[in-house]
């Protein structure tokens, strides 16, 4: 089963940013990796300029960091599925918890663009994530496994979901890295559902990500800060061979 490594650009990069990065990591990349699947999610504003550059049928995805529920209308500011899969998404990142924590994200619309995106046939990327309170209150598995089963609930093909397990306490300039013993626990609990892979995302660097590979239920990397270097993003991509 192949790795997931992938990168969110966040609110970073131009579009020709976007786009040099895309091709050095397209070169790099060649025909594919065996054991890799690495992805690159772009702002919306360098989504079809970051498809384009890896080219159609590209070994390297692409994704939106969001999308709506619905397929189209009156919702300002949006960007549906369909219009992400125009751009050249075949990921969806749903529920990171910067948007849970920033715009009004609920377990309800992320359960509901998941639905939107399996509907068009992309992959919904789950972000879920326990705060620090909910980890020092030891309840920090239980957080992550209601978070990820409201996303699964009814969908018509749970079994094709990515989550990403991302603890708010480790990701940002303001997280830290994560000890083993403080993830293993809801890395567990998420083994147990249904999903396609699992993810570890927040405060992932070339220093630790070789023993978080390792980690019991840890099936590939989702990197912020330390992968926005495109030669950092390639070394972690070839740590995950
Ligand atoms: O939020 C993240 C990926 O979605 C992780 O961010 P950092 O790697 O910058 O902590």
């Amino acid at each position: 089963m192949s790795r997931w490594i992938g990168t969110s650009f966040k609110m970073t990069k131009t579009r020709s940013e976007a786009a040099s990065y895309a091709a050095r990591v397209r070169a790099a990349v060649g025909d594919g990796i065996d054991g890799v699947q690495p992805f690159l999610i772009p702002s919306a504003t360098a989504v079809s300029v970051v498809a384009d550059t890896l080219g159609p049928g590209s070994p390297v995805l692409t994704g939106v960091q969001n999308a709506h529920w619905d397929d189209e209308g009156a919702w300002t500011g949006e960007i549906s599925v369909p219009q992400a899969a125009d751009a050249g998404a075949r990921l969806v990142e749903i529920g990171h918890s910067e948007r849970r924590a920033h715009f009004a994200e609920t377990d309800d619309t992320v359960r509901l663009k998941t639905a939107a995106a399996l509907r068009h046939g992309l992959t919904p990327l789950v972000c879920v994530g326990e705060s620090a309170a909910a980890r020092d209150a030891g309840r920090g598995a239980d957080v992550v496994r209601a978070q990820a089963e409201a996303a699964l609930e009814g969908q018509s093909d749970p079994g094709a979901v990515l989550l990403a397990y991302e603890p708010v306490w480790a990701i940002g300039e303001h997280g830290r890295p994560p000890r083993p013993e403080e993830i293993a626990p809801a890395l567990a609990a998420l083994a147990e559902l249904p999903a396609r892979a699992v993810l570890y995302g927040g405060s992932v660097d070339l220093r630790n990500a070789p023993w978080l590979l390792e980690l019991p239920g840890v099936q590939g990397l989702f990197v912020g800060r330390a992968a926005w270097d495109v030669d950092a993003f390639l070394d972690l991509v070839a740590l995950g061979l």
